[in-house]
């Protein structure tokens, strides 16, 4: 080096008259007693101490808060730790977030070599509101001033990709995040930039989008539900914060080790996350890493990220609205379903009920009408039903009547036959696509089978279960009512000429 190093006057002298604040420590002479800590005129007039040759203990009382202008924050925070002590205390410190008394501030450490041994010290300035003037000794063109024009194509830019996300809807959102993504890595000339979202819980977080350079690795598939605990340096900061900065990963504290690890596992050297929020409550955060490059993030950078993050957030907090809105109204739908399927069955046998045959009915005769087939409504009625009940009691009628359901069911199954239970015991049968004479066979074959079943019913004539049917043929002048008022009639024919028989007879039997 051969450079004279300056000893503490020399330095004191020189950090006194600068025009901007300055906090440094000085190594004690004696090796086992702590640092002196000192702060020049403007830092005393500025935090408004006083020089009593050691200010380590007034640094505590001074109440630092995260600019919620620049980042959406919903309550005041405070740093988790002062930005002064952190700086003396060796930590690298570059903040452009915070503000003192209503002053948006920058505050930036570094270590003083001297004849004594090294000390630190910790630079703050006002920080300008519009333009961010890059301080310190790393010149990094990336870092430079945002030009006037640099800030009219971005706001073009973000307007643009507002409109579209605030038009998005079900996957196109995806897709335009997708490009806000892509759009704010170019602009910011960034590695890779992405959106984590929290659990509800905040246990764990997801990488749901990520846009990267061309040569440089993804890593969203290894990211998914990465547990909160696993990193709990970074979880506090961006919780606490609504901000995580790193300039440089290697300068990451001891405290944040498993921080350091994991960023050096994915080849990130600096990265910048800005919290998102919706409702007030914190859903995640949009994002950038810089792979094997320092990088400096300037307010201005924040200020991109943020305004992009509140985009998104909308965005995706308007999909989850959507889905929302979509998985309660499939649930109406189907409750829908399941109400109007109730409402059109019948709670007993489970078989269509007289509302759903009548419905049928309608549509079957307009359909037989343009399409030119036969149909036929028949009405079955269970002979003696009432001794049976009295017999064998009410429950046992109820079996009777399942019994007699699913026989009808089984008969009458060929395409477009419906059975329902017409009340009590009656039931009725649609019949289409067969000519009259037909169904009338088909509605006697079912009467046979009953008879061969032999269901036991000591107290009608017979000794066991009959029906008596009553059918009539869907002609072009009947309406519905009339069709099965004429079933009706004839089923009570049926029954007057003695039960166990369709009306109208079948001739030649
Ligand atoms: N177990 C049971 N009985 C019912 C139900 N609904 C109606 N009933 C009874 O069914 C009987 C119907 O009798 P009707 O069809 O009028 O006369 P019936 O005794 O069967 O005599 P006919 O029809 O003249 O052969 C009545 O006693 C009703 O109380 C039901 O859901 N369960």
């Amino acid at each position: 080096m051969g450079r004279q190093l300056p000893n503490s006057a020399e330095l004191i002298a020189v950090l006194d008259a600068l025009p901007l604040a300055v906090f440094y420590t000085i190594p004690a002479s004696n090796a086992q007693s702590s640092p002196v800590v000192h702060a020049n005129q403007t830092a005393l007039e500025m935090f408004g101490l006083f020089d009593d040759g050691d200010i380590a203990n007034q640094l505590e009382h001074l109440a630092f808060t995260v600019d919620r202008e620049l980042i959406s924050l919903p309550r005041e925070v405070s740093p988790l730790m002062s930005p002064i002590i952190a700086g003396l205390s060796g930590d690298h410190v570059e903040r452009r977030d915070l503000i003192f008394n209503g002053l948006p501030l920058n505050v930036q450490s570094a270590s003083v070599h001297m004849k004594e041994g090294t000390g630190f010290l910790v630079t703050i300035q006002p920080r300008d509101h519009r333009l961010f003037r890059h301080q310190g000794q790393h010149a990094d063109l990336l870092t430079s001033e945002i030009s006037l024009r640099d800030l009219i194509s971005f706001d073009k830019l973000i307007s643009e990709l507002s409109t579209k996300l605030i038009n998005a809807q079900g996957d196109e959102a995806e897709q335009h995040i997708q490009q806000a993504l892509a759009a704010l890595g170019e602009f910011c000339q960034s590695d890779r930039t992405y959106v984590f979202l929290f659990e509800y819980d905040m246990s764990a977080m997801s990488n749901t989008h990520e846009w990267v350079r061309e040569g440089i690795t993804s890593h969203v598939d290894d990211l998914q539900n990465v547990p909160s605990e696993g990193l709990p340096w970074f979880f506090e900061r961006i919780q606490e914060e609504g901000l995580f900065v790193i300039h440089d990963t290697s300068k990451i504290p001891e405290e944040g080790a498993a921080e350091r690890a994991e960023f050096e596992r994915e080849d990130i050297r600096s990265m910048l996350c800005v919290a998102m929020y919706a409702a007030n409550e914190m859903i995640g955060f949009v994002g950038c890493d810089m792979v094997a490059r320092e990088r400096h993030w300037s307010e201005a950078d924040i200020r991109r990220f943020k305004l992009v993050g509140e985009m998104i957030a909308n965005a995706i907090q308007s999909q989850r609205f959507y889905q929302s809105l979509h998985t309660s109204q499939q649930q109406l739908i189907a409750a829908n379903d399941a109400l109007r399927e109730l409402a059109l069955r019948d709670g007993l046998t489970g078989l269509a009920n007289r509302r759903q045959f009548s419905e049928r009915l309608e549509e079957e005769i307009s359909r037989s009408r343009r399409q030119d087939f036969a149909l036929t409504v028949a009405m079955f009625d269970i002979d003696h039903f009432r001794k049976y009940n009295d017999h064998y009691g009410l429950q046992a009628g109820d079996g009777l009547l399942r019994r007699i359901a699913d026989i009808l069911q089984s008969h009458f199954r060929r395409h477009g036959e419906l059975v329902s239970r017409y009340d009590g015991a009656r039931f009725s049968v649609l019949i289409p696509h067969v000519e009259y004479t037909m169904a009338k066979k088909r509605v006697a074959s079912f009467l046979q089978l009953l008879n061969e079943l032999a269901i036991e019913h000591k107290d009608s004539p017979q000794g066991f279960v009959s029906m008596s049917a009553g059918i009539a043929e869907v002609t072009d002048k009947l309406t519905a009512d009339d069709a099965i008022s004429e079933a009706e009639n004839n089923l009570g024919q049926a029954k007057r000429d003695g039960r166990n028989q369709v009306f109208p007879r079948i001739e030649n039997k």
